[in-house]
């Protein structure tokens, strides 16, 4: 495990109109952990992620990576950073085959025509680095894929471009437990192979199976941020519903502790 955070926030504020959603966040992130994100729903997760992805403006606050502090104002600054995000809903095309999804708007080119023998074999070589063996033929369409498979390529895609920091929304909530189980496992490879992963999950046996610390967010607050191995399920519980864990002896704002 490393020391030091790959991605810093400090002082995090944004607010929507009159609505302030997040209060002074501080989270960090490191490289080779996965870090899980929990919260109630509303308690601000997607919001800080979008923040972290420059989908949304932050109002005040720090962000801080490798080190130097940057302006993050885009998706496209974000992904210069190497952070990229993993929706919920994928974002993939049925109709599509999973090389055409892994190089969507990011198609390599040789002169005018499409490349398709250098995507091929950069899709093939990222899945195979990520020991997914689950597709049958990266030439499959996208529709032909279980829920755990379109995860898989989703996931893939993102590892596909240099990525350092990459954020996973909920990618178990619409799976099986055999698929939970494969998906779970690729999340473990990807921090194992140095990648810092940030896993938004309501599951706390997902939580407890695969993350290295827990951040919580308490109606806007990180209510802490702390090693999975130093906490039990009901404390996460506790901190997830009240804020507050009193046997862990946090302090309720900013606990980008650990
Ligand atoms: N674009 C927006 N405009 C106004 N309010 C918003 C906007 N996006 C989010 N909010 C509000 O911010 C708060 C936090 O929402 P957010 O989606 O970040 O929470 P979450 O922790 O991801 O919840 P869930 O687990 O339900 O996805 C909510 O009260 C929500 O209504």
């Amino acid at each position: 495990m490393t020391a030091t955070p790959i991605l810093r926030l400090r002082g995090i504020d944004k607010s929507f109109g009159p609505v302030q959603v997040l209060h002074d966040v501080s989270f960090d992130v490191h490289p080779g952990e996965v870090t899980a994100l929990v919260g109630d729903n509303g308690a601000g997760k997607s919001t800080l992620v979008k923040c972290i992805g420059g989908i949304h403006p932050i109002d005040g606050g720090e962000y801080w990576f490798e080190d130097e502090e940057v302006q993050v104002h885009s998706p496209r600054d974000a992904a210069a950073l190497g952070v990229e995000i993993v929706y919920q809903d994928l974002a993939l095309c049925d109709n599509l085959d999973i090389v055409q999804n892994m190089f969507l708007g990011r198609e390599k080119r040789r002169g005018l025509v499409l490349d398709d023998a250098t995507m091929e074999e950069m899709a093939a070589k990222t899945l195979e680095g990520l020991s997914v063996r689950t597709v049958k033929s990266i030439r499959q369409q996208v529709s032909s894929l279980s829920g755990g498979q379109r995860q898989t390529v989703a996931i893939a895609k993102a590892v596909l471009w240099n990525s350092k920091v990459v954020i996973l929304d909920e990618p178990t909530a619409a799976l099986g437990v055999a698929q939970t189980a494969q998906v779970l496992e690729l999340v473990r490879r990807l921090a194992d192979n140095g990648l810092a992963v940030v896993l938004i999950s309501h599951n706390m046996n997902d939580v407890f199976a695969v993350s290295d610390r827990i951040a919580a967010l308490y109606l806007g607050r990180m209510a802490a941020q702390i090693r999975t191995s130093d906490v039990t399920h009901a404390q996460v519980v506790e901190l997830i519903t009240s804020g507050r864990s009193g046997d862990l002896g946090l302090a309720t704002t900013n606990g980008a502790t650990a």
